[in-house]
């Protein structure tokens, strides 16, 4: 554990805290919000505690920009059968297992005059013959650095500032504070305003959304995915309360929120995590659910802390799922309507009850891109955009963040990765096309030096499996070894005994995104069986509701818990 960080005491309940404390039973704070992101590898950074990493011999790196607009172009090649929902998916994974603290929304320009990289500051400059900014007079991006103190040693570690474990802490908050502010305080609910007859996320403070992670609004498709878990959470609440007279709302909302958080790790272990690294890579791990029975795998020696090296360097590569073109409708027999990226529509505009269907149905019609190297530039020169005609550039800067953070090289994690560490330029050629190796050595001294985000989106390979745009090896290592701690160092994983009845965990398993989908979404009336699936183009059926079966509650009638 991080010296900074004093234990805590842990009150005797059978519910997951919310900020994740008390999990471990030997390490109180393990996970826990305001920890430190874990590392997989040592960090690297130039002076050994806090400046970015440099290249060899303490060489500048290239401009993150240059190396997006080099290696990164635009360019459409949608998954074959993928869809704008399981995009979403992910994302809302990554939101429930990190946040940084400050880097977000936007850096500040300031950073930009500063010529070295400091504690709170780091520059990306745009070289003169960049192919969009220059006509906007930008010539550098300020990062504001990540906040950081030194834990172990005397390198800095980066904190998240959400809990650590896949406990939905996007739905009920990182602490006690913001779970009291979103629940109702009456039938175990959660605080939801009405319009036009219809349940969303409450308004905020401040006149957005209110949610548990404060990312909500980013995009439409994210708000109505956390629209979608809010309004689970209170359709299971109002089960759970009819049958159950006589438990007080805080039974209710516990109750509740542990079926919400084993639907939503049931569902991202059993459907969404072999469509992002394959069947095969899911099972040779021992990654699936137990369903029928309670699984053994628990292991209070692991830490299912969020990695650095998986927030900040693997997940971030499925920015390349980010289509340019999503709209409201566009499937389901609706004409497509307004855009929902960055440029288009704030998340407000799904707060109507035909809105809602319409953002549901582009979500699951329209196809996610692959995740390879071409990059949607609405989120490589429009990020954040609003109605000014350039943004950001979020590939940029998740190169830099690596760098800021401390990160290895792809060289050090194709060791980490049981892949041989290139010596010569050519050592890349098992994962990497040769032209790509060329450009490499034209822009780094020397094969340490390339970025792990550059050189990951780079590999090619063929797997008779999967999709031709299938996460790369040296992500999908990563990305294993954190799913496999997120499930067997977490103590309250649903799939273990002492969560559920049998009888309860048996009929878990009759969850599936589609259910949720119809169970909450107004007026829809068919979907794809395979919700993160388009149906047709080789993709999933598009069903009926009335056809998919769903988690049957009599199983949580008091009687009848032995
Ligand atoms: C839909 C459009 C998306 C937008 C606009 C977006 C935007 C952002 C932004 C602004 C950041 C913070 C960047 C920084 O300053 O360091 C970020 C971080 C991140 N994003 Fe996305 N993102 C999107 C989709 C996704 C998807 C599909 C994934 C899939 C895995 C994802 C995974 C991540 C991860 C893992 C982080 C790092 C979180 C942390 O450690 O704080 N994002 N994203
Ligand atoms: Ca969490």
């Amino acid at each position: 554990r991080c010296p900074n960080t004093p234990a805590v005491s842990c009150p005797r309940t059978p519910w997951r805290s919310f900020d994740g404390s008390c999990n471990n039973p030997q390490d109180s704070t393990r996970g826990m919000a305001n920890t430190p992101l874990i590392r997989i590898l040592p960090a690297t950074y130039a002076d050994g505690r806090h400046q970015p990493r440099r290249g060899f011999g303490n060489a500048t790196l290239p401009s993150a920009r240059l190396l997006v607009t080099t290696f990164l172009p635009d360019r459409n090649a949608p998954s074959r059968s993928s869809n704008i929902m399981f995009m979403t998916w992910a994302q809302l994974v990554s939101h429930d297992a990190a946040r940084l603290q400050a880097p977000f929304p936007r850096a500040n320009s300031a950073c930009c005059d500063a010529e070295e990289p400091t504690d709170q500051c780091s520059r990306i400059p745009v070289p003169d013959d960049d192919p969009f900014f220059p006509r906007f007079g930008v010539k550098c991006f300020g990062v504001g650095r990540a906040a950081a103190a030194p834990c172990s040693g005397t390198a800095f570690e980066q904190n998240s500032l959400v809990s650590h474990y896949l406990d939905a802490s996007f739905v009920y908050g990182s602490n006690a504070a913001t779970a009291n502010r979103l629940r109702e305080g009456r039938g175990g609910r959660l605080r939801t305003q009405v319009i036009m007859g219809q349940e969303f996320l409450p308004r905020s403070a401040g006149g957005g959304l209110d949610a548990g992670d404060g990312r909500v609004t980013i995009t439409p498709m994210l708000a109505l995915l956390q629209t979608l878990w809010l309004l689970e959470h209170n359709r299971v609440a109002r089960r759970l309360s009819d049958m159950n007279v006589l438990w007080d709302d805080e039974r209710l909302f516990q109750e509740t929120r542990r079926i919400v958080i084993a639907q939503w790790q049931l569902i991202t272990y059993r459907d969404f995590l072999p469509k992002l690294i394959g069947a095969a890579a899911v099972d040779k791990n021992g990654l699936r659910p137990s369903v029928t029975s309670f699984s053994q795998d628990y292991d209070p020696s692991v830490d299912a802390s969020t990695a650095n090296d998986f927030t900040t360097g693997a997940f971030r590569s499925f920015h390349s799922m980010v289509a340019n073109d999503v709209r409201f409708g566009g499937g389901g027999g609706e004409m497509p309507g307004r855009p929902m990226l960055l440029s288009g529509v704030p998340a407000e505009a799904i707060l109507s009850p035909t809105n809602f269907r319409r953002a549901a149905l582009g979500t699951l019609f329209q196809p996610r891109q692959g995740q390879d190297r071409f990059i949607a530039a609405e989120i490589t020169t429009k990020m954040f955009a609003g109605n000014s005609p350039f943004g950001g550039d979020l590939l940029a800067t998740d190169i830099q963040r690596a760098r800021d953070n401390g990160l290895g090289s792809y060289n050090d994690y194709r060791e980490q990765c049981n892949l041989p560490r290139a010596k010569e330029w050519t050592d890349f050629t098992d994962t990497i096309p040769s032209q790509h190796i060329e450009a490499l050595s034209e822009h780094y001294e020397k094969p340490d030096d390339v970025d792990v985000m550059v050189g990951g989106l780079l590999e090619q390979w063929t797997d008779s499996s999967s999709e031709p745009s299938f996460t790369s090896p040296v992500f999908r290592c990563l990305v294993v070894d954190q799913f496999k701690r997120w499930k067997t160092g977490d103590s309250f994983f649903f799939d273990r005994l002492g969560q559920f009845a049998l009888a309860q965990l048996r009929t878990l398993n009759d969850t599936s995104l589609a259910r949720i989908l119809c169970d909450n979404v107004p007026g829809i009336v068919s979907v794809p069986r395979d919700a993160f699936s388009r149906p047709g183009a080789g993709g999933t059926q598009e069903v009926r509701c009335s056809t998919i079966r769903g988690i049957n509650l009599n199983a949580w009638r008091e009687a009848r818990r032995g």
